[in-house]
């Protein structure tokens, strides 16, 4: 049930940690200082999970590899026995002294190690965040063979072969998979972007003394989510229209996981018959449907279609004063209709999608987010195994990786009519749409199999009951 990063926590880029780094080292400490409580920090680590078995680190040639070094001597020391692998000489000041002070032998790798002549644990240490080219073939082939023979595989700071900021694969394809990643001072885009993220395993955060960090891109904290008192009626905890359209299904998934979610009061606007589930208020469409004050979000999109009645309820929606959450069908249709809108807004993009609306884009999905927010003025969740939730203002969330039986028809609708429920009880956009992914990730990570998207929405109670 545990995410596998830790959530709230901060996220920086390769530039970002060098400048922590300087800010301790300004501050008195040194290269070697933050080398030794990283090393040190992986041993303790490595020590715990590895039970008396043997250790093999493959050592790089800059400071990830210092890190390897600090930690074989520090296991030695403690009677864990330990082989060290490097691939050549360390260039760097700090990580020659780490090696000048392990005294025991050192192989060569890949060499002969790339024949499999692993241990029971394997520590990578080889290239942290100052990769920036492609790594060889024979040294990816080699750290994926290592670790996939381990019994238990370690990456420190990152797996080798992972891009810092982007969460790409400077491994070709051949990055390997970790059973869990040690984080050195704070995380990195790679622990939470795809493809990267998926090779980390569990990812744990090392303290290495950077002091507090201030940075603007963090992982979506647990949110705190009230149960009702005893002054709440239905209205007071939230009215969720849903717009819907010919796809009678999406709207109906929408419509339900707002009151699983916690609303009051859900109206569905398609009209036709009631039927299960009742609770949910039918009602025909009409352009005046939304000019009840009491209504605290709208949804459209789940099922709307793309033809000119879809069109008309969307210009319906722009135009009114409620707080908007925008899925599905309704992003074909916006062609930039969102300039002047003052109301909370909300779009929630899957990758296609996104790319319909702002175009390809260039550089991380954290920034194209960013810049989609900008463009925009609405709140940005860019969906996937890796959502990244932007606002106009330049935060930016990375939601903890949840599960990938996600990826079933539906559950999108789900998280719209999710993220509509914490709209309409006047949760701030940001806030709503972190909330609300947050509690869709958290009910598929409970349901943990397969499972139809009307299952995700019936397993959001539980979700709800986790986030108080
Ligand atoms: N920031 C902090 O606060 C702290 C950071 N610490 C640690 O430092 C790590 C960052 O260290 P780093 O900058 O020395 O780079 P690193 O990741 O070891 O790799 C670069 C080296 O590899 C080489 N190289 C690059 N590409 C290559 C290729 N394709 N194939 C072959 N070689 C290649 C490149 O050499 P080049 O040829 O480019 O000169 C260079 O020598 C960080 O992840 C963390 O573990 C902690 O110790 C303390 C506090
Ligand atoms: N492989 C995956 N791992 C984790 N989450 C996923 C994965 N694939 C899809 N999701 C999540 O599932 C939901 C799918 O939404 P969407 O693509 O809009 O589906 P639909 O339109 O069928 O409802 C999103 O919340 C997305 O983040
Ligand atoms: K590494």
């Amino acid at each position: 049930m545990l995410p596998n990063v830790p959530e709230g926590a901060p996220v920086l880029t390769a530039a970002a940690m060098r400048a922590a780094e300087d800010r301790a080292i300004a501050a008195g400490s040194s290269v070697a200082a933050l080398m030794e409580c990283a090393g040190t920090g992986v041993a303790e680590w490595v020590h715990r999970l590895a039970a008396g078995s043997e250790v093999l680190i493959l050592c790089g040639p800059g400071n990830n590899g210092g890190d390897g070094y600090v930690a074989a001597r520090v296991l030695a020391s403690r009677g864990v026995p330990v082989r060290v692998a490097a691939l050549g000489e360390p260039k760097t000041a700090a990580a020659a002294q780490a090696r000048a002070a392990w005294s025991g032998p050192v192989e060569a790798f890949p060499g002969g190690l790339a024949d499999g002549d692993t241990a029971p644990i394997l520590v990578d240490a080889v290239f942290g965040t100052g990769l920036t080219r492609a790594v060889d073939d024979a040294v990816a082939d080699a750290i994926r063979l290592l670790a996939g023979r381990a019994r238990l595989s370690i990456a420190v700071d990152l797996p080798s072969g992972a891009e810092t900021d982007s969460g790409g694969d400077f491994g070709a394809g051949k990055l390997a998979n970790f059973d869990g990643t040690l984080a050195l001072g704070a995380l990195k885009p790679a622990h939470v972007l795809q493809p990267a993220a998926r090779h980390c395993g569990a990812v744990r955060v090392i303290d290495i003394g950077l002091g507090s960090l201030d940075a603007v891109l963090r992982t979506s904290p647990r949110p705190q989510i009230a149960a009702p008192g005893p002054e709440s009626h239905k209205y007071t905890r939230g009215m969720v229209a849903v717009v819907g359209g010919p796809m009678h299904g999406a709207s109906e998934l929408a419509a339900r996981a707002a009151y699983r979610a916690g609303a009051g009061y859900v109206l569905l606007l398609t009209g036709g018959l009631p039927h299960p589930p009742h609770a949910i208020v039918r009602q025909r469409w009409s352009p005046d449907a939304l000019a009840d004050d009491r209504i605290g979000a709208v949804v459209i999109g789940p099922g709307l279609g793309r033809d000119d009645r879809a069109r008309e309820k969307l210009e319906a929606a722009l135009a009114s004063d409620r707080p908007l959450v925008i899925d599905g069908d309704a992003l074909h249709l916006l062609d930039g209709r969102l300039r002047g809108r003052d109301a909370p807004t909300i779009l929630t993009p899957h990758a296609g999608e996104f790319a319909a609306l702002f175009g390809a884009g260039t550089g991380s999905k954290i920034m194209q987010a960013q810049d989609a927010a900008r463009k925009s003025g609405a709140v940005v969740v860019v969906k996937g195994a890796d959502t990244v939730i932007a606002a106009p203002g330049g935060r930016v969330q990375v939601a903890a990786p949840t599960s990938a039986w996600l990826s079933v028809a539906g559950t999108g609708d789900v998280l719209a009519g999710t993220i509509g429920a914490l709209l309409a009880q006047h949760v701030p956009p940001f806030d709503a749409a972190s909330a609300g992914i947050w509690l869709h990730g958290a009910a598929a990570r409970m349901i943990d199999r397969c499972f139809l998207a009307d299952e995700l929405a019936d397993a959001l109670p539980e979700a709800l009951e986790r986030a108080r």
